[in-house]
């Protein structure tokens, strides 16, 4: 016996390996599509930010909001086995779709490297998306609830490693999607799992259970309703009403999900925090120095879970239980939720060290202007009504001026005087270039915001008597300024030439500055040496390494909230609505970012530490809201319930059977267990 059972141990190992694996391939497909998503929709279908953010967080909720599909599919018709095969092939053609979308040639008729038609384009595009959101989401609660039936009811310790042990694989599929191509891992993905078919405990379908219970709910409420007057007698729960029509074991199930569902009802607040991580935080980074923000932004979450789950569940939790403290999987996710409270407090402490060192950008009321000079000698501007400034040749003023009004009038003490009239545009920097011809001063628009991704804006004014062309850029006529242009941090050289003159100037940059380079007439005798800069907007100064904390905190909450989370849906759910249940779950994350959306185009407060504040008050009054919830939860065995009503209505099926064996195995495992200790001794 001793050696059959270790025999079923090492195969339940061996299926679970299937089944871990395939999730691994799953999440290393999504998160390597997910990754390049935003840039593919900027810089291939030239979409602007905002419909770029808007349209991947829709597409990211409804992966979240498919599982309701998935699960019904497998609970009601398919069972989960044939629902994770079929959707999965969907989920390869959604791929497949997806990666022909991205082949300009198809429409690029005339070779200049842009597609000719973009509705085209845009159409494959989202025909993909769609599909692999049905794939993805329709999978997910099926592979994570068909996981969890391949454990016994009194293997919980067991279903909880499987938990943890499938979230690590997530994260780990997630960290190393950036290495590899998506396409390949769903191919892997289908395979690895069809591999393990034959060992797998299948549950069968049973009906159209989905159906039934929206027909029961209904009859219970009409038949409450139907009852409303006081002579006739309450009755312990409304879905009790149900009685006269369906059957007992039928409502006991609905009551057990729908308390659990009804628990859920706060948990979005989190995962609207937590989602915000890929887009504000993600900002943050850009007006910070540091040289890792692509790496932080896409590996710390997944590699801090890889680290964090492991101590969580052999360390942390095991030494609290020792302290004698109950932390339930509900006061876990509570504690899970305050974690990523002190995340966003966390990220206000760095937005408030950030604006300090911020430039004083307008207001939409006000506009702001700064003076350059490359005439060739020092000037006295005026500017009305009360505004003087001294301006050494090619030297600028020491910063911008704001006005509250757009109507400007410049006087210089040439002689004669000079004298010019300008509209300021509202909300606005501007630079007045005043070149070796004074009387065609003019004015420049300046960039009002940090250069993104930590890159620099950079520009030059053409002092010499020719045009001139510099590396990368186009030629400049003289005395004109050229467009900003992006480079990035470190030493950056530029070639400046006119006809058979040359001379090359470098400048070491940091992170998200602005400047303004001013060419004079002698830039070649001097070999480049007296072209001056002008600080439009100082380097970023506060560094990368301050958003560790609050990655970290949010990743510990994720770890509590999301893990727990997933365990307790499966725990807490009757044996036929298992995918259901685990669906309802993934339902909060939909929600989650559905609120983002909402946040991002509503909610903008002037202040943006004030806004991570106000979301970490919110998700506390959640959280204190949830306790109390949690408080009055009742944790269930759902198989037991289910014995239990069966025991009442005086049957004995198969599945009391089933338990009865169960029993038995776990009795003689147990005698085993202590067959083997007393040999030890
Ligand atoms: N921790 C997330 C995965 C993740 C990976 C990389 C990121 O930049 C953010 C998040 C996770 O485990 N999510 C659950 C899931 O099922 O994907």
């Amino acid at each position: 016996t001793l050696f059959s059972n270790k025999k079923k141990k090492r195969k339940k190992i061996c299926y679970i390996f299937f089944i871990v694996v395939n999730e691994f391939c799953e999440r290393f497909s999504y998160y390597g599509m997910r990754a390049v998503l935003v840039l593919y929709f900027r810089y291939f279908l030239l979409w602007d930010d905002d419909l770029a953010t808007s349209i991947y967080h829709a597409f990211v909720a409804l992966c979240y909001l498919t599982p309701i599909l998935g699960a019904i599919i497998a609970d009601s018709w398919l069972g989960k086995f044939k629902t994770i095969i079929y959707l999965s092939i969907v989920y390869a053609i959604g791929q497949v779709t997806m990666a022909i979308s991205t082949i300009h040639d198809i429409t690029d008729a005339n070779r200049d490297g842009t597609p000719d038609n973009f509705t085209f384009h845009i159409a494959l595009s989202m025909l993909g998306l769609i599909l692999i959101a049905l794939g993805t989401g329709g999978i997910k609660p099926c592979v994570a609830a068909f996981g969890g039936d391949q454990f016994q009811e009194h293997q919980s310790r067991q279903l909880n490693t499987f938990f943890s042990v499938f979230y690590l694989c997530i994260n780990a599929g997630s960290l190393l999607s950036t290495l590899i191509t998506p396409l390949k891992s769903v191919a892997s993905t289908l395979m690895v799992f069809i591999a393990g078919s034959g060992m797998y405990v299948k549950t069968d379908p049973e009906g159209n259970i989905m159906w039934s219970v929206c027909k029961c709910i209904g009859f219970a409420i009409k038949n409450r309703f139907r009852h409303r007057s006081s002579s006739y007698p309450k009755r312990e729960h409304w879905m009790d009403w149900a009685n006269e029509k369906y059957d007992k074991l039928l409502i006991a199930q609905i009551k057990m999900v729908l308390k659990v569902l009804f628990l859920y009802i706060p948990l979005p607040m989190f995962w609207t925090l937590f989602d915000q991580k890929g887009s504000r935080w993600t900002l943050q980074a850009t007006t910070m120095s540091g040289d890792f923000v692509s790496i932080l932004i896409s590996t710390v979450n997944p590699i801090l879970i890889l680290t964090l789950v492991p101590i969580m569940d052999r360390l942390i939790f095991p030494l609290i239980q020792k302290c004698g403290l109950n932390f339930s999987p509900l006061k876990r996710m509570t504690v899970g939720m305050l974690f990523a409270a002190m995340a966003f407090v966390s990220a206000a402490l760095v937005q408030i060290e950030i604006d300090k060192t911020l430039p004083n950008f307008p207001s939409s009321s006000e506009s702001q202007l700064k003076v350059v000079n490359t005439y060739s000698t020092t000037l006295n501007v005026t500017i009305s009504p009360n505004e003087h400034l001294l301006i050494e040749s090619f030297g600028s003023s020491a910063d911008y001026v704001t006005f509250d009004h757009q109507d400007i009038t410049v006087s210089l003490n040439t002689n004669p005087v000079i004298t010019k009239a300008f509209s300021l545009i509202k909300g606005g920097r501007q630079t007045l270039i005043i070149p070796s011809d004074p009387t065609v001063m003019y004015l420049k628009e300046d960039v009002k915001s940090k250069p993104r991704e930590g890159k620099n804006a950079i520009r030059f004014v053409n002092g010499y008597t020719a045009d001139l062309n510099i590396t990368n850029l186009d030629s400049i006529e003289p005395s004109a300024t050229t467009n900003y242009t992006l480079v990035n941090q470190g030493k950056r050289d530029f070639v400046l030439r006119h006809g058979e003159q040359w001379c090359e100037f470098s400048r070491k940059f940091g992170f998200g500055a602005s400047y303004t380079f001013l060419i004079p007439s002698t830039v070649f005798s001097d070999d480049c040496e007296s072209i001056t800069e002008v600080e439009d907007m100082k380097p970023n100064s506060v560094h990368m390494a301050l958003q560790i904390p609050q990655y970290f905190l949010i990743t510990t909450g994720e770890v509590m909230f999301s893990v727990t989370g997933l365990q307790f849906s499966y725990s807490q759910a009757p044996k036929n609505m298992k995918s259901v249940l685990q669906a309802g779950w993934l339902c909060t994350n939909a929600v989650g970012n559905i609120i983002v959306l909402i946040v991002a185009e509503l909610g903008k407060l002037p202040k943006q530490w004030a806004e991570y504040l106000l979301f970490a008050s919110l998700l506390v009054a959640v959280s204190i809201i949830f306790s109390i919830m949690a408080y009055f939860y009742t944790y269930i065995d759902p198989a037991e319930i289910e014995a239990q009503v069966r025991k009442e209505q005086g049957l004995e099926p198969e599945e009391m059977e089933k338990e009865t064996l169960e029993m038995e195995e776990k009795d003689e495992d147990q005698k085993n267990e202590q067959g083997v200790k007393q040999t030890k001794i």
